[in-house]
């Protein structure tokens, strides 16, 4: 079989921010080269984007993502749910993002932070050798994952996630939990999988994220959207949704992210990533 011997601007972007999270350029190659790249072609590649100098995708087009608007998108400033009414406190269009506020109340939140804290792990990021997750020096939080409706809360939380977006619960990845203290951040990253990563078995790719803020943080620590011009500043009980992914498969670069590190305090956040379809 012939050898792959370009690139596209996906590819290109998931590169660029794996090396940013920490990850060898040898690794990043091996990776390619398993899956079909012409080994010189993916060194030449990765040696390019290292050094920061351009490179040519086989997109001809780089804005080709067609944004489709979310459901939670067409609900207006005030989103009634079976048990809470949630207010739009700011709202982009490309990238879709919206800030939403008392998505939890102070007491959800702070039950949440206590079921978790005990259950904290360094977070990972998958490898693109392995494909199993590692620790990375781009991603310095600590954090962990609750299974589906594993209790009272989560389920509580996991219906209003749906109610919000009109995403069913079973597209929902189990709720993550992250702690930052002081200097830890999670550089820019997608939060969509990489093309030869979606499991079509498992929902396909991931469309939507659900960011919730557990507390206010003293300084520091925004969700940063740098191709918006988008910051995002941690508020306990609200809530960002953004939205990447569309009907035809594709996936928008715009929403490249980061959370810039702690100053002062410490962030609890929760994060639900969705699916285009049911994992369970
Ligand atoms: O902590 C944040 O503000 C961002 C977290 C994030 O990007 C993620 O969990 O995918
Ligand atoms: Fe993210």
């Amino acid at each position: 079989m012939d050898k792959i011997r370009q690139i596209s601007s996906e590819l290109r972007d998931w590169i660029i921010s794996t090396l940013n999270n920490g990850v060898s350029p040898v690794a990043i190659a091996d990776a390619m080269i398993k899956k079909g790249f012409d080994p010189k072609f993916a060194y030449e590649a990765l040696f390019r984007i290292v050094g920061n100098e351009s490179i040519k995708t086989s997109e001809t087009n780089l804005n080709t993502y067609q944004s489709e608007l979310p459901e939670i998108g067409k609900k207006g400033n005030v989103i009634t749910t079976t048990d809470r009414e949630v207010k739009v406190l700011s709202r982009v269009e490309k990238p879709f993002i919206l800030h939403l506020d008392h998505v939890l109340s102070i007491e959800e939140c702070d039950e949440l932070i206590n079921l978790s804290k005990d259950r904290l792990q360094p977070s990972r990021i998958v490898d693109p050798t392995t494909g199993e997750e590692k620790v990375a020096p781009g991603r310095t939080s600590k954090g962990m994952h609750y299974t589906i409706r594993e209790n009272a809360l989560i389920t509580t939380i996991e219906n209003r996630i749906a109610g919000l977006t009109d995403f069913p619960v079973e597209n929902g990845e189990g709720l993550q939990v992250l702690n930052y203290d002081i200097g830890e951040e999670y550089k820019q990253h997608f939060d969509y999988f990489p093309p030869n990563k979606v499991d079509h078995d498992k929902g396909g790719q991931r469309v939507g994220t659900f960011l919730i803020y557990l507390n206010d943080v003293i300084e520091g620590g925004e969700t940063v959207f740098p191709k918006a011009g988008v910051s995002i500043v941690p508020k306990k009980g609200s809530a960002v949704y953004f939205h990447y992914g569309n009907s035809k498969e594709q996936v928008d670069r715009m929403s490249v992210h980061s959370s810039v590190p702690i100053v002062k305090g410490e962030k609890w956040v929760a994060t639900k990533w969705i699916r285009q379809g049911k994992i369970y």
